[in-house]
Parts: C-alpha cells; sequence; structure tokens
C-alpha cells in the first residue's frame, strides 16, 4: 500500500461516499466511477461488490470524482444513494500507480475505466465470495517457497555485446529513486545475438535487489520454452505465468502470487501488462515489433506502448527487444526518445544464413499446376535428409486448400455468411469458413451443378505437409499450425520433438517463425510470401520483412551449422526491394526506405491514425452511420487539424452476415487527435439511437491493421 492509500485507509463512521469503477453495459451512457454509500471509508483500489439496476456486479473502489445515479443528472443526497455490498476485503487494494495506468489507459483508448479495469482482472475475481477469497489467499500463503537449488545455474561468458548492453542497462536500474524515470530501451540485437541472455541477466539485477520482474512476450506458444530457460536460471524463485490459455483457477491463483508480490517473475501475454505488481522493477518486452501486443477487441489497447508507459510511470528500466524493431521504436530511437543498444553479430559468430530468392519465373508453365514444391526446393531438401539437418517450411495459410471449385460451372466454396471462401480442411473433410466459423461436411459432388469432379484450388499447410510425404519418401515431416495445436499440450509435444530431433521437415504457420530456439534447423522456406507485398494496409511490408527475418532467424543458430544454412524465398518478385533488403539481412536500409516512405505519405509514425468501425445488417446502413459521424465531427473545435477519409468496406466487408464499414481518422498530433475523440464520441451514443439498423460501432486508437 502507498502512503496515500494509508492515508485513506478505512475508519468507521455512520455513511461514506464512495465513488466505485464498474463495468456498465456500453448503452447505459454511463462511463465514469459511479457514487454508493458505505459503512466505511473502503481505499481506492479495494474489490467490492455494487448493486447496479437490478444486478450486483463487481467494482473497484475508484478516486476519481464520480456521476450519481440519478435521473436528469442532479447529485443525489447521500442518504438516497445505494449501498455497496460485499467487499472483498481480505484482498489489499489495487495501487494508485495500477490505477493511474488504468486510467490513462482508458482514456487514450477511448474506454471506460469500470470497462477496462473489470476487463483486465482476472475473470474468477467476479465470482469468488469474499470468504473463497480469503481461503485461496491463505493458500497461497502456505505454500511452500520453490525449493533452493543446490548447485548455481550455469550461466554462459557474455558475449562484448552483451556486456555493453547490460554495462547500460545495470545504470538504470541502479538509479535513484529521485532520478527521472531512465530512456526506454531497443534492444536491437540480430537474430541469435542473445537477447533472452540479457533479459536473465537484467532480471537477476533487479530480483536481486527485490524487486519483481515483468516479462511480456508475443504469443502463448513462445511461454514454455522462455518459462523454462527462466525457472532454470532462477531456481528457487517463483516464476508465475500469465495468458488466457491458463484455466480460470489457474489465472487467478498467478494473478493474486504477483499482487501480494510472492511471484518475483511474471511472464505473460499482452494482457499481463496490466498485472498488479507492487514491486516492479523492470520490464522486458521480446519481440517488440508483433502485432500480437495489440488486442484487437474491446479496448484496443497495445501492451508494448502501456509498457513504455508503465515504466514511466513507476520510473523503471524497459527493454523493447527485436532483431526487426516496429518502425515506431526505430523511429524513437532516431529522435532520442529511445535508447539503442545494438548486439550486431550471432553468438559464436554464426553467419547469418544466405538467402537465396528463387525466380518462379524461371520455370516452364504446366497450364493448371502450381507447384509450391519446386525441383531445385526438394532438392534442397534431399541434401539435408542426408546430412540429418533438419528443415522449416513456412507457409501462411492453415487447411488443405483455400476454396474447393468446381471445373464444370465454377462453383466456389464461398461462405454463405461472410465474404470469404471456406477453406477445406482435408483432416476431418470439412468446408470450414475462417472468419465466422461455419462448417459442413465436404460435398460429395457439386452442390450447383452434381459434377463429382470438384477439385481444390491453391494449398495451405495441410497439403504441403501432405505434398512432402509423397515427394519425399521415409522423411519424417510434422506440421504446426492453429489446428494442429488445438488441443491443450499438444503444441510442447511438437515442439519438443523437433528439438530433440525426431522431426525431419517441420511445416507450419507464423507460429513456427518466432522466436524459437531451434538448434538443428539448416534450411527455412517461405513458399509463397508475395501476396502481402500488394496489399493495401500500409505495414504489410514491414509485417512481411520482420516474419521473414524471423523465420530466416530460425536457422544456423547453431555456429557450427551456421555457415551452411539458408533461407529460401520462392517469389514472382525478386527484384522487389524488400527481398532486395532481406537479401542482405539489411534491417536498417529496409527501415529507413520505409520511414522515408511514411514521411512523404504523412503515415505513421508521422501522423496518428484512428480507425473508427461500423457494423450492421446492411452495407447503406454501416455507410450511413460513419458518414453522420464525420459530419458531427466537423462541428468540433480540433476538426480542422483532422484528416477524416470517406468510409470505406473493410477488406472482408461481410462476417457472419453483418456488414464492415470502416473510417480512417488522421491528425497531426497525437494530442489533438485525442482531443477530437474526447470530444465527438459521446455524440456517437445519441447518434447510435437514431440509426436503427447499426448493431455496433468502435474506435480503435493507434490501428495496426487497416
Ligand atoms: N554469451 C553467450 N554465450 C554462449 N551462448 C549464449 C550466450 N548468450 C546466449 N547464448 C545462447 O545462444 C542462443 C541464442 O540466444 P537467444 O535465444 O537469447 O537469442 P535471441 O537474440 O533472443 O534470438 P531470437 O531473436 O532469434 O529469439 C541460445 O541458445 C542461448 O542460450
Ligand atoms: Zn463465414
Amino acid at each position: 500500500m502507498s502512503a496515500a492509500d494509508q492515508a485513506e485507509a478505512p475508519s468507521a463512521g455512520p455513511l461514506h461516499r464512495l465513488q466505485v469503477a464498474v463495468d456498465a453495459p456500453q448503452h447505459s451512457g454511463l462511463s465514469d466511477p459511479l457514487s454508493y454509500r458505505a459503512a466505511q471509508a473502503w481505499p481506492p483500489g479495494t474489490l467490492l461488490q455494487v448493486p447496479l439496476g437490478k444486478r450486483e456486479l463487481l467494482g473497484l473502489v475508484w478516486d476519481a470524482p464520480g456521476q450519481d445515479l440519478a435521473p436528469g443528472g442532479q447529485v443525489l443526497p447521500d442518504e438516497e444513494l445505494r449501498e455497496v455490498g460485499e467487499v472483498l476485503d481480505a484482498l489489499p487494494p489495487l495501487s494508485a500507480s495500477w490505477r493511474r495506468l488504468l486510467e490513462f489507459a482508458a482514456q487514450y483508448y477511448q474506454r471506460a475505466i469500470g470497462e477496462l479495469a473489470l476487463s483486465v482482472l482476472p475473470p474468477q475475481l467476479r465470482e469468488v465470495s469474499a470468504k473463497q477469497l480469503q481461503a485461496k489467499l491463505k493458500k497461497l500463503a502456505k505454500l511452500p517457497p520453490p525449493p533452493v537449488p543446490e548447485a548455481p545455474p550455469v550461466m554462459p561468458q557474455l558475449s562484448e555485446a552483451q556486456q555493453a548492453a547490460l554495462a547500460q542497462l545495470d545504470g538504470m536500474l541502479q538509479a535513484s529513486p529521485e532520478a527521472a524515470a531512465p530512456t526506454p530501451v531497443l534492444l536491437y540485437g540480430v537474430t541469435g545475438s542473445g537477447k533472452t541472455e540479457v533479459y536473465l541477466r537484467a532480471a537477476e539485477q533487479a530480483l536481486a535487489q527485490g524487486r519483481q520482474v515483468l516479462v511480456l512476450v508475443p504469443e502463448i506458444n513462445l511461454t514454455p520454452q522462455l518459462e523454462a530457460r527462466f525457472a532454470e536460471r532462477f531456481a528457487g524463485r517463483r516464476i508465475v505465468s500469465l495468458h488466457s490459455g491458463l484455466t480460470p483457477a489457474q489465472r487467478l491463483q498467478n494473478w493474486l502470487a504477483a499482487h501480494l508480490g510472492q511471484a518475483e517473475l511474471i511472464l505473460g501475454t499482452r494482457l499481463a501488462v496490466f498485472a498488479s505488481l507492487p514491486r516492479l522493477g523492470l520490464i522486458a518486452v521480446d519481440e517488440e515489433h508483433d502485432p500480437s501486443y495489440k488486442q484487437q477487441d474491446g479496448a484496443r489497447y497495445s501492451a508494448r506502448d502501456l509498457a513504455v508507459y508503465r515504466a514511466r510511470l513507476e520510473k523503471v528500466p524497459v527493454i523493447l527487444g527485436s532483431a526487426t524493431p516496429s518502425l515506431e521504436s526505430w523511429h524513437h530511437a532516431n529522435t532520442g526518445r529511445y535508447q539503442r543498444l545494438v548486439m550486431p553479430q550471432r553468438i559464436g559468430g554464426g553467419a547469418m544464413p544466405r538467402v537465396r530468392l528463387f525466380d518462379m519465373n524461371t520455370l516452364a508453365r504446366t497450364k493448371g499446376v502450381t507447384t509450391a514444391l519446386t525441383a531445385p526446393l526438394l532438392e534442397a531438401l534431399r541434401q539435408r535428409l542426408a546430412r540429418g539437418e533438419q528443415s522449416l517450411i513456412f507457409l501462411n495459410r492453415r487447411g488443405y486448400a483455400p476454396v474447393l471449385h468446381c471445373g464444370e460451372c465454377n462453383w466456389k466454396s464461398d461462405c454463405p455468411h461472410c465474404s470469404a471462401w471456406r477453406v477445406f480442411h482435408k483432416g476431418d473433410r470439412s468446408l470450414r469458413c475462417h472468419h465466422c466459423g461455419f462448417a459442413e461436411r465436404v460435398p460429395m459432388a457439386c452442390p450447383t451443378c452434381g459434377n463429382l469432379d470438384i477439385a481444390p484450388l491453391g494449398r495451405g499447410t495441410e497439403r504441403l505437409e501432405e505434398q512432402l510425404a509423397q515427394a519425399l519418401p521415409g522423411a519424417r515431416v510434422a506440421r504446426i499450425d492453429a489446428d494442429s495445436t488445438r488441443h491443450k499440450g499438444q503444441l510442447e509435444e511438437q515442439l519438443g520433438a523437433v528439438h530433440a530431433g525426431e522431426v525431419d521437415i517441420l511445416v507450419g504457420t507464423q507460429m513456427i517463425t518466432k522466436g524459437h530456439d531451434f538448434r538443428r534447423i539448416t534450411l527455412v522456406a517461405a513458399v509463397n510470401p508475395d501476396g502481402a507485398l500488394f496489399s493495401s494496409d500500409f505495414r504489410a511490408p514491414e509485417r512481411l520483412f520482420a516474419l521473414l527475418m524471423q523465420a530466416a532467424g530460425r536457422a544456423g543458430r547453431d555456429a557450427e551449422v551456421a555457415a551452411r544454412s539458408e533461407m529460401w524465398v520462392q517469389t514472382w518478385h525478386p527484384q522487389h526491394a524488400l527481398y532486395q533488403a532481406l537479401q542482405r539481412h539489411d534491417y536498417e536500409f529496409f527501415a529507413a526506405s520505409q520511414l522515408a516512405e511514411r514521411e512523404s505519405a504523412a503515415l505513421p509514425p508521422f501522423s496518428h491514425l484512428a480507425l473508427m468501425r461500423a457494423e450492421a445488417r446492411t452495407a447503406e446502413g454501416a455507410q450511413a452511420f460513419l458518414e453522420a459521424a464525420a459530419a458531427l465531427a466537423q462541428a468540433l473545435p480540433d476538426a480542422q487539424q483532422a484528416l477524416i477519409y470517406p468510409p470505406v468496406p473493410m477488406s472482408v466487408a461481410r462476417v457472419a452476415n453483418v456488414e464492415r464499414f470502416q473510417m480512417l481518422i488522421e491528425c497531426g498530433q497525437r494530442s489533438a487527435l485525442q482531443r477530437l475523440l474526447w470530444h465527438w464520441l459521446p455524440l456517437l451514443q445519441a447518434l447510435k439511437r437514431e440509426h436503427r439498423g447499426l448493431l455496433r460501432w468502435a474506435i480503435d486508437v493507434d490501428p495496426l491493421a487497416i
């Protein structure tokens, strides 16, 4: 508890007015904390039940001035306020700095505080009674500390670049509490340069000072390996993970361990940025460029950006690590807002894999036949097989084939509910829509003309796996994608098999290209990456480049095999500047050229965007709402500084029979954009009531996908 909280500690008395943040439904228009009466002055950060309408729900005592539950907006006299229900008083209140983080995030991403706060707390907190929670806390307190190891962990000799980076970080970790917040660090290190070791050593420093360490990773599937590395290094310390793959009970238990300060190291995905950490001393964000740090529904927050904000708020160092930093972070390093620490070489001096751009135009074309497995690629795979080395083939499309087609009548397996094809999955013989989930058994014959000869068009990972097994008999082929890892434990098992050398060729989606420290892979192939080159999304090249660099980084991680490791890109556009930069492993050139383009087009990071989306039963309904919203904005003081583009259909316009439109708002100044949204969005509640056909609208501040 901070000093400020203690000053407001409960005192007995007849009646106290409390402000409580609750997750009120959006249509109620209640976005600020509400006033209640209580017999005690529970301090801000206390969790308790409160009545709202006919329901009782979990709320959080807040320190902001509240609205009073009165029609017409008049302030209710104390006696008319409703009384709070059960108080979860065994739980120490959430700290003032946690509440400031929540306030900032709610304001910045334009959500109500109560909605955001309740969505980032473990869901089980809403269900437990005060008594049950007390029991859980007692059980936690009795947990024995992890056993102290007999021998100290084996620690590698640091490389020069690692030492230099750590010297800087040590300085920040030792800084006095009165000093200004440390500058955020961008740890720019090529794949395999030992960034993780830097997080480990910096964490060790912070832990030695009795502080807690928060490590963010982009995806759940990266947590097991990293958790193992941290557990090995920090045996004897309590490490917990926080991500959406945990059971509700585990998630609550881990969250409580962090909140009580028992857990020293917290490893998690984006939601962990909101963990309550009373002794936070360091934040590390691994693969900081990764799009999964951005939440894609509800409060669309960026965990990376919030990590930077939180570090400044709590005056602790934050490390953003990547081999291909986001252009935003790179730009901040160029302008001095972030401090760049560079690790230009792989550990052990291993070379980066040689990148071969294979020109698909050189192949003789056979009508109707598209090859993903070209003869030269098969030859390269055979060489690896003969040497007992592993290969990885990357194709960002799961399923057997993206569409099923009838050659007679031209029928295609479209989704009746979406403007998209249904994907053919051979494993369970289904046609499945990846947008709305609608699935049916594959028809025996064409549903429109009865032709029996319907054929898959194109290729997904499932088909690639099958073709590889046919082309290379005897090779042990494994596939990792969202379909093959649906059940708990499957992913760990499959990754374990790769690490144990039980797999010769690994096929998969981008899941396998990130972060994994595979030791025996000497060939990585991207068989069909061109699609992203011509996307309408201005961030598509940045994402493709990062993905391919990451994928390349899985090859030759062992210095012994690095010299003969290769990255193979099959493309119809080998001269494209993106591939040329990839071939030279030249992130810096790529970043500079992209930033120059962004600057001349006034795109982020040289401008600030928000995306307003509307969903309706009809396209006209969605469009009309956005047009009316734009008209309302024109009357606002900050509208002159903003450019509001005309609404356009989203790239997949119809999903589950709902039509979706979006409208881009661009502003030179972040603050002007914030002010505009602040004045504008409240008007849209009333506007929505006038537009009966509208189902929902939402705002995405700093949108990633456009
Ligand atoms: N100083 C060192 N001496 C010897 N081995 C090291 C050292 N630092 C790291 N390693 C080992 O080198 C390998 C690569 O390191 P690490 O996984 O930290 O790289 P990385 O930069 O995080 O890579 P990526 O960006 O590809 O995830 C690991 O197996 C790690 O244990
Ligand atoms: Zn669908």
